[in-house]
């Protein structure tokens, strides 16, 4: 836009946002990244004059020669999965909607980063963003940091793009529809026919639910309307969360704890589908299909599948569609 011309019509943004990865699956990288996400309030609720010292003691000292381990057992080409995966459903997305809107992307920790998204859209002339946090369930940790990110953003701007954001989506038909056809797909092409199937969601310390963070329970809601819609009775659906961090109680039944206790009292044929994550993970790839596996078998399980999250595949996207094309209503012409 040239300098003085501020009355060219509105150009419109979707910028889809997933959690954030290091730029490598090396130590200093993947300190870097912890360091970032360890230290947002949101994130980790301890006063920073208590919590700093650890982290910066002992976490970032410890923690990342041990993830980054993790993270070169699921690197990819493209890079860590969680980035490319997103990328790819920007570019998804960006066919679906065609050259009227632009799709972009952006990571709450690391890069790219969602001011730096923001201030390049802008710079193009867009002045009107969907901001789509690719969270199922509402987190203080992942939504509303998400959003904290974009008005700080928006803080240090004299002239703002106006802002849109998708709500959380746990019960919305679309995203329950979605995943009811994609994990019967898959189910139904397993060599095997599962007894169990978990669904592992991504864990929360449980004070944060005590203190009203609505996380367990729009889970809960998912799990419910995801049994109801596979209509599979002879599967039993079991909730749990993996991922545990810290020293506080997390929320429970452990992912890994009920991986083994069903393996120990007789289940034979379990899967585990991660219905929290949009986008396949260190935390699906690594802690449920490798490690997850592992647990399962060495407790006496024999056959064990890790599903694939939506991803950029048709339901997801349809899904992905659906919601952003809501709250594009009215800024379409
Ligand atoms: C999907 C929802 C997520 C919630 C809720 C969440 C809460 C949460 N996470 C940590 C600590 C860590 N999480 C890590 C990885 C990670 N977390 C999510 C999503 C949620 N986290 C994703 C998608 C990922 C994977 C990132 C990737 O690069 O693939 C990690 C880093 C990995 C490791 O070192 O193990 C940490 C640490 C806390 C403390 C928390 C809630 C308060
Ligand atoms: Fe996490
Ligand atoms: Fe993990």
């Amino acid at each position: 836009m040239a300098p003085g011309d501020h009355t060219a019509s509105s150009k419109v943004a979707v910028l889809l946002v997933n959690l954030g990865t290091p730029d490598a699956p090396t130590p200093a990288a993947v300190k870097r990244y912890l360091k970032e996400f360890l230290s947002d309030p949101r994130v980790v609720e301890i006063p920073a004059l208590i919590w700093q010292p650890i982290l910066r003691g002992i976490i970032l000292n410890t923690r990342p020669a041990k993830s980054a381990h993790a993270y070169q057992q699921v690197w990819t080409e493209q890079g860590s999965p969680l980035a490319a995966i997103t990328a790819q459903k920007a570019a998804a997305l960006q066919t679906r909607l065609g050259d009227t809107v632009r799709v972009d992307w952006a990571m709450r920790y690391g890069n790219p980063s969602i001011a730096s998204r923001i201030i390049a859209l802008k710079d193009d002339g867009y002045d009107r963003i969907v901001l789509a946090p690719l969270y199922p369930q509402y987190a203080g940790a992942t939504t509303a940091t998400v959003v904290d990110a974009a008005n700080a953003c928006l803080r240090s701007l004299r002239w703002q793009p106006a802002l849109r954001i998708v709500p959380p989506y746990y019960a919305d038909p679309a995203y329950i529809t979605a995943l009811a056809d994609d994990l019967g797909a898959q189910i139904d092409a397993l060599a095997f026919v599962p007894e169990v199937l978990l669904l592992s969601f991504h864990g929360m310390p449980e004070r944060t639910r005590r203190l009203g963070d609505p996380y367990y329970d729009q889970c809960a809601v998912s799990v419910r309307l995801l049994e109801k819609a596979l209509a599979r009775p002879d599967l039993r659906v079991e909730m749990t969360f993996q991922s545990r961090f810290g020293k506080a109680k997390w929320l429970e039944p452990a992912t890994d704890t009920v991986l083994i206790e069903e393996a120990r009292k007789g289940t034979q044929r379990l899967v585990v589908a991660a219905p929290g994550f949009a986008a396949d993970c260190l935390e699906t790839l690594e802690e449920l299909a490798i490690r997850g596996r592992a647990l399962f078998s060495d407790a006496g399980g024999a056959e064990f599948a890790a599903l694939a999250c939506l991803n950029a595949g048709d339901a997801g996207m349809a899904m992905l569609e659906t919601l952003v094309r809501r709250e594009l209503g009215g800024w379409l012409t």
